[in-house]
Order: C-alpha cells, then structure tokens, then sequence
C-alpha cells in the first residue's frame, strides 16, 4: 500500500477549501496532500493555491465554465487511480455536496459528509440532527471521500518553502451528457458568509426588504456579511443564498449578531458555534436568548440605529 496521500478538490483557491487543506493534514498527518481545482478559473486559482503550506502538487483543470459533478468526476477519479490517493476531501460547500457523493457512487466507497473533527485517520466526528447530536462514524473504506465543514478547520496558511508543483489536467470532452448553461450569482461585494469573521443576520422581525439596509449598513462597518433566517428569505426580504441554518449556509463567526429573529432550532443549527453571539430582540422570551453571550430585549427599529450610530463613532480598525 502507498503512503497516506490526500487529494483536496475544489472549483477555487478560497478560504474555504484553504481548510479542507487543513482538514488533510489532519488526516494525512506527514504524508502528501495535492489540490486538484476544476472549472473556469482553475489556472489563475492554482497560481494562487501553489504558495499554500503544505500542498505538495497542484492540478488544475481548466474550463470554459464552472464544471458540472458529471465533468469533474472523471477527471477526479483519474487523478485517484492514477495517484492511489486514500482521501478525497472537499468543502461542505455547493461544490463538495454536489460532486463527492458522485464520486463516491463512482468508486464504490461510502460519502461521510460535513465531517467537523478528524479523531483518528478512519474516524471522524459529523453533527445529525440538526447539530443536536454528534456521531463519530468509522471508514474502512480504501479511499475515503469526505466533505469537510469549513468553520470547523482552521485556513491554510501560505508556505514560506517556495512554490508548490503545478500541472495541467484534461477536462474529457466524451460521455459527458449535461452541460453548463448558466448561472445568475447574486453579484456581493462583501466578505463570503462562511468565512467572515462577523455576521449581521436579520429575522422575520425586520418586516421588509428596506429594513434589511440597517444590517448592511452595519455589515460594512465592520467588515462583515449579512445572513438571514429562512423566514426573511422566504418572505422575500433577501435572495436564499443569505439563509444560515439547517438549509441554509453554517457560519461560525468570531462575532453573530442576530436581529429580529427567534433563534429557532433549524436556525441555530447554521450559527451556534459563533464564538460572541449578541441578540436583539424586543420578546425576552425569545429562544436566541439562551445561547446569546450578549442579549438586548429591544425593539430592533430604535436600538439598531443607535447601535449603528455608536459603530460609526469608533476608531477604525487598521486593516
Ligand atoms: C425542515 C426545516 C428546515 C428549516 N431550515 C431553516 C434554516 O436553514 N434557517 C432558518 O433560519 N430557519 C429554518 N427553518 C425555519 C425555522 O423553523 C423558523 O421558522 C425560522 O428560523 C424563523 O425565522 P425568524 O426567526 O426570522 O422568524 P420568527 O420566528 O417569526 O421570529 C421573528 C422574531 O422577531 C422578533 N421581532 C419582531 N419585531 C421585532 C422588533 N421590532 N424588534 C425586535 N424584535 C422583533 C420577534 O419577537 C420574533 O422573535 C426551517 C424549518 C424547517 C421545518
């Protein structure tokens, strides 16, 4: 059997797959992690990815669009026979959820999906029910395909020992029968939601599209994102890729503030593990109470003004 060897797949060089790397060593502990990156952009995203610490190889393979799970699967399983790799790793992210459970399927191998702990190299701890429980689950898999949560790895940092390898792969053009159309991104000028290190998130309370100005306002203060709870997507007050919870993104900033919102289950299964929670909530009641570090029983429309007002006041941070 080969050295214990990792593969990191992912359709970009961000932050989040920076912790599926970390994820990797925490598998591989001394053996080899390459990266492979798929889609448009893989090239310049590989130039990036090659100063990361601790990546020994990085492929790319370029398309004219962001692939799809049919064309990235090949070229992953490739690389996986050809490398004998005894890990498969990519962000619980759109990217990993929809492309590693083909994998899997196509290797005969089990998925083990939003892994949040490596505790041994075939035993890693993922949240069920919501994240009310913790199951820590076995692999005797030969190759183990794993989606990694990103809040739960630290990112990556870049390698002060020179560039890693980087080299060119084919996406096939046969037996591929879908193909990318399209795609409408909500165009985002702030930080991704995954990775911020605060969130201003606004609930039902805030009554209205305008309303939701207040926590941009306050996101760009402090260089945060906006998330909001399914009930505010769904009334349709922001676009659902803002949703945190059950089925919606997970967030684990340094700072949450949630505005307006009840802290249902569903919910705090996408923010619980932020490290300083604040709550504004005019209910005293409301269940966001019992996991706030810091709760003020207000009515959102007077205390988010003044709250942002004092924001203004204080001295910028350096960046
Ligand atoms: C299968 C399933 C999956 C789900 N997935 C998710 C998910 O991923 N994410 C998610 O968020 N939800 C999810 N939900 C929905 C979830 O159960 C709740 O319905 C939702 O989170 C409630 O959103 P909310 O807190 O904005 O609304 P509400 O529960 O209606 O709360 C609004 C809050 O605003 C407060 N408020 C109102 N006016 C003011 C004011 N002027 N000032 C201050 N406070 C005010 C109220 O006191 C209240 O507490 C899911 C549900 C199901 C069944």
């Amino acid at each position: 059997m080969s050295a214990t060897t990792a593969l990191v797949v992912g359709d970009s060089a961000s932050q989040a797959v920076r912790s599926a790397i970390r994820a990797a060593k925490a598998c591989v502990g001394a053996g080899k992690i390459d990266l492979l990156l798929i889609g448009k952009g893989a090239n310049s995203g590989a130039a990036s990815a090659s100063k990361w610490n601790g990546v020994s190889t990085v492929y790319y393979a370029e398309g004219e669009t962001p692939c799809t799970a049919e064309s990235a699967t090949p070229v992953i399983r490739e690389r996986v026979s050809a490398k004998d790799y005894r890990y498969v790793i990519a962000t619980a992210n759109s990217f990993g959820k929809n492309v590693l459970p083909r994998l899997a399927g196509v290797l005969g191998v089990s998925a083990l999906s939003d892994i949040i702990e490596v505790v041994e190299s075939n035993v890693f701890v993922r949240p069920i029910y919501a994240g009310n429980a913790l199951a820590t689950v076995k692999s005797n898999d030969e190759v183990k395909v794993l989606t990694v949560r990103p809040t739960a790895f630290e990112p990556i940092e870049d390698s002060s020992e020179g560039l890693a390898e980087i080299v060119k792969v084919q996406i096939p053009a046969d037996g591929v029968q879908s193909r990318w159309l399209g795609q409408e991104a909500t165009e985002n000028t702030r930080p991704d939601l995954t990775t911020a290190d605060v969130v201003i998130a606004g609930g039902r309370g805030l009554k209205n599209k305008d309303n939701f100005k207040m926590l941009e306002e306050m996101a760009d203060e402090l260089g945060g994102a906006v998330g909001a709870t399914r009930a505010a997507v769904d009334s349709g007050f922001v676009p659902n890729d803002m949703q945190v919870g059950q089925t919606g993104k997970v967030v684990a900033p340094q700072l949450y503030i949630g505005i307006g919102l009840s802290g249902a289950i569903q919910h705090l299964a996408g923010m619980k593990d932020s490290k300083t929670i604040v709550a504004i909530n005019k209910d005293a009641d409301a269940p966001i109470f019992q996991i706030a570090d810091y709760g003020l029983v207000a009515d959102l429309f007077e205390a988010v003004p003044e709250l942002l007002q004092k924001i203004k006041e204080l001295p910028k941070r350096a960046e």
